[in-house]
């Protein structure tokens, strides 16, 4: 090939690219070129002239695969993080949670928290988020700051809260705050109805005429607990599922987080409606909320992403760790270690979360035309040789502090483990106030 008809912004060689589609197998021997912050193509390294004029990053011993999607999560509460634990969720949400969001939630205290969660998901291998918390506005300044890639699910209550005071005043700043991200390429906003034991119907309803008429998404927490089913069951006669259905408000553009305690009726509503799952394993599992039977919804044809959650309930926003928790979780609950092998664990982190969010035309796996968002994982130390299998390492014995590298639309991120866009030693310095500030009352 002719030197000067390649063209590209840059090119990284790694020992391993992890491309996630068309095909499931890790890539040896390939490059991937970038080009206009986006994926211009993967060729094998023989299809690339020695001389060509074009900055190379070559990572021999690291695996490049796409920046990890954390599907589900409360990013300002890592500053509750550890502040009540070993609790079920109700008690936890009502005796500590709600009552210390109510004393401190500021746009401080969400600034300060955000980035503290951001520089936790980068380090770890996330480039971009779901975020479902109070002043989302301030969320999406720090996005544009750190250049993360995030969907603001905004909280939609009945009752006040510091961000809102009550259910139409929450959908009317949502449409504000839509209306003022519309040209921020990495920001989608999205309605976060908290649930439905804590928003009314007919908000419900609304919520879902303008998510509609707007072509937004919908993010809600939904069939946490039996609890939460069975409450609903006596008061309504429904399951909250079918309620949501007969609102209207179950379709593609839905993403239900948790889904646990559901039956076969349960997952053929959400497969015939193709309504989204989000699965937070180790919250589930800290709460001891339930657990989501994600072979039997695949099975049934169900989009899973994967998410952490708040970092209250977590305690982490690590997805490394999730992903490895849930394909512990998925073979113990079926007793049987044949389901949900490495490669489909990596799609709920990545293509799945992508289309949770109905972003899988654009980012979620490495191929051409999709947005440059990638990390790096080192495998050269002790705890990931000998390496028989790359995909085998980042799901089971990686734990996130392997990622060196993440880039974001081309942009990158990280370098070496060194944040370039977010202030580390500050973030800290102010995590550290909050806990003094919050443990004096
Ligand atoms: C709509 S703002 C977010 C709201 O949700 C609370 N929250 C955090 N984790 C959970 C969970 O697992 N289930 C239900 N609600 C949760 C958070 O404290 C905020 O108040
Ligand atoms: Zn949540």
């Amino acid at each position: 090939m002719n030197p000067s008809s390649l063209t590209a912004d840059f090119i990284i060689q790694p020992g391993w690219i992890i491309p996630m589609e068309p095909g499931d197998e890790a890539l040896e021997d390939h490059a991937i070129l970038v080009e206009s912050r986006k994926i211009k193509s993967v060729l094998p390294l023989e299809a690339l002239p020695d001389n060509l004029d074009i900055e190379r990053i070559e990572l021999p011993n690291h695996a490049v695969l796409p920046g990890l999607v954390n599907a589900h999560g409360h990013a300002a509460m890592s500053l509750l993080r550890g502040f009540a634990d070993d609790l079920p969720l109700m008690p936890w949400l009502e005796d500590h949670i709600w009552p210390a969001e109510t004393a401190h939630v500021s746009e401080e205290f969400v600034r300060d928290g955000t980035s503290l969660a951001m520089a936790e998901m980068l380090l770890s291998g996330t480039t971009t988020f779901s975020d479902m918390y109070f002043f989302p506005e301030v969320v999406a300044s720090l996005c544009a700051k750190s250049g993360m890639r995030a969907q603001l699910a905004t909280p939609v209550f009945e009752f006040p809260t510091a961000w809102g005071e009550g259910a139409d005043d929450y959908i009317s700043k949502s449409l504000a705050l839509r209306d003022d991200c519309k040209n921020m390429d990495r920001l989608q906003i999205a309605f976060g109805p908290h649930s439905p034991y804590t928003v009314s119907v007919p908000t419900l309803e609304k919520v879902a005429l303008y998510a509609a008429e707007l072509d937004m998404g919908v993010h809600i927490h939904l069939h946490e607990t039996a609890g939460e089913v069975l409450s609903a069951v006596e008061a309504t006669g429904e399951r909250p599922v079918d309620s949501l259905r007969r609102m209207g408000l179950l379709g593609p553009r839905t993403q239900c987080v948790h889904m646990t305690s559901i039956g076969k009726q349960d997952i053929a509503n959400l497969a015939e409606t193709g309504a989204q799952v989000i699965h937070c394993p180790q919250s589930n599992m800290k709460l001891a909320s339930g657990t989501c039977p994600v072979n039997d919804l695949k099975a049934a044809g169900v989009n899973v992403g994967l998410g952490t959650d708040g970092a209250a309930s977590n305690n982490d926003l690590n997805m490394f760790n999730e992903m490895h928790t849930a394909a512990l979780l998925a073979k113990l609950t079926a007793s049987d270690p044949t389901v949900m092998p490495a490669l489909q664990v990596l799609h709920m982190a990545t293509l799945g979360a992508a289309k949770a969010l109905g972003l899988d035309q654009e980012i979620g796996s490495i191929a051409p035309g999709k947005q440059a968002d990638l990390i790096a994982v080192d495998l050269s130390a002790p705890a990931t040789q000998p390496l028989y299998n790359p995909l085998s390492q980042i799901v089971y014995a990686c734990t996130g502090g392997e990622v060196t590298h993440s880039w974001v639309a081309g942009d990158a991120l990280m370098r070496d483990r060194k944040l370039l866009t977010i202030d580390l030693d500050d973030t800290l310095a102010r995590a550290k106030h909050w806990k003094q500030k919050i443990s004096s009352l």
